[in-house]
């Protein structure tokens, strides 16, 4: 790891809130979690197993964290992705330690035969491994695990199988982050890095972060480079605004693969319907990315429906791109 790479972790884990108290918004997920934490310690056991799910920059991650934290336990993370044969996944949960928690980033793409090995893992805390060389020799073995939690995170939960799923005793979504929540967040972010940032500003950089508490931040940081070059370091409406503009992000938030996107389907498919597939390769733009990161904020705030005969822009879409109505399928 570069000395760059270091500073870029030291900044994470300062802005990452640590427990959930320090945790802006989600109130109604938080207010369960603290139950079932609280519940599970009064108990003396590890708390269940959680499901987290919602779109990129939500707070999976952070949250994974703090519930380690609150349940005074270790962390001990890894990807569905780079989790190839079972063996590796065995190697990982043979380290646990008693209330530890495994915490699984994109799980949705957990190969199946490593799947099939969480399943007695998390229903029975036991590993069952086959040992032997041949089909003479070859038995199961069953290695019993201390009690642990597994936090799972993905932007699909639609793409884990029911059986994953159904091992999960407590499920939640993230939500996006209402506005007030959002200038929490700048404001936080702002005492952190140690900056002077007046309240039309904070508010002004929550209004173009889309719900989404890593986007402030990155905005947070550019806006700070501004004021830090045209403003004595003070972060004002009007450098908010100016380096906000300059970075090409709207008033709603939306950037210009946002607007790529919707002019796609508006100038070359007539406002649709229209299928992912073909609106992506029309922009150039890979078609899970468009699932994941864009497309949900733009049906949160309804500019584009999802229809069985693909994606359709909303009159609101065409109102913010000035781009009338005529010729679309809602005339
Ligand atoms: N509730 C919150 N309060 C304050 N800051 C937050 C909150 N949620 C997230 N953040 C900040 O946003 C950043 C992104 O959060 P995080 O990495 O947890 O998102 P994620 O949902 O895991 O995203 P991905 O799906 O891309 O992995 C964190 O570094 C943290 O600083
Ligand atoms: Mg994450």
């Amino acid at each position: 790891m570069d000395a760059h790479m270091q500073e870029q972790d030291g900044y994470e884990k300062t802005l990452r809130p640590s427990s959930l108290e320090e945790y802006i918004g989600q109130t109604d997920l938080k207010k369960n979690l603290s139950v079932f934490i609280n519940a599970a310690r009064q108990r003396q056991e590890a708390l269940d197993h959680v499901l987290l799910y919602g779109p990129p920059g939500l707070g999976k991650t952070t949250l994974a964290y703090i519930l380690a934290n609150e349940m005074r336990g270790n962390i001990k993370t890894t990807s569905g992705p780079s989790i190839e044969k079972s063996g590796d996944l065995a190697a990982i949960l043979t380290t646990l330690e008693p209330g530890d928690v495994l915490f699984i980033d994109e799980i949705h793409r957990l190969p199946k035969q490593v799947e099939e090995v969480l399943y007695p893992a998390m229903e029975d805390y036991c590993l069952d491994i086959l040992v032997g060389k041949d089909s003479a020799t070859v038995h199961n073995i069953r290695l019993s695990l201390p009690p642990f939690t597994l936090v799972g995170a993905t932007t699909r939960a639609g793409d884990l199988s029911a059986p994953l799923r159904d091992r999960f005793g407590i499920v939640s979504q993230l939500e996006y982050y209402s506005l007030k929540d959002l200038e929490k967040i700048v404001y936080r972010t702002s005492c952190v890095m140690d900056t002077k940032i007046e309240a039309q500003a904070t508010k002004e950089i929550a209004m173009r972060s889309r719900g989404t508490p890593r986007i402030a931040n990155r905005l947070f940081r550019r806006v700070r480079d501004f004021a830090q070059v045209y403003n004595d370091g003070i972060i004002s409406l009007d450098v908010a605004q100016d380096a906000l503009d300059r970075l090409k992000v709207d008033h709603l938030g939306l950037d210009s693969v946002d607007h790529k996107y919707l002019r796609g389907i508006i100038e070359r498919f007539k406002g649709g319907p229209v299928g992912l597939e073909a609106i992506a390769s029309s922009i150039g733009e890979e078609p899970m990315t468009l699932e994941d990161v864009y497309e949900p904020y733009l049906l949160q705030i309804g500019f584009i429906n999802r229809t069985p005969r693909g994606r359709v822009a909303t009159p609101k879409a065409y109102e913010h791109l000035k781009i009338p109505v005529q010729g679309s399928i809602f005339e």
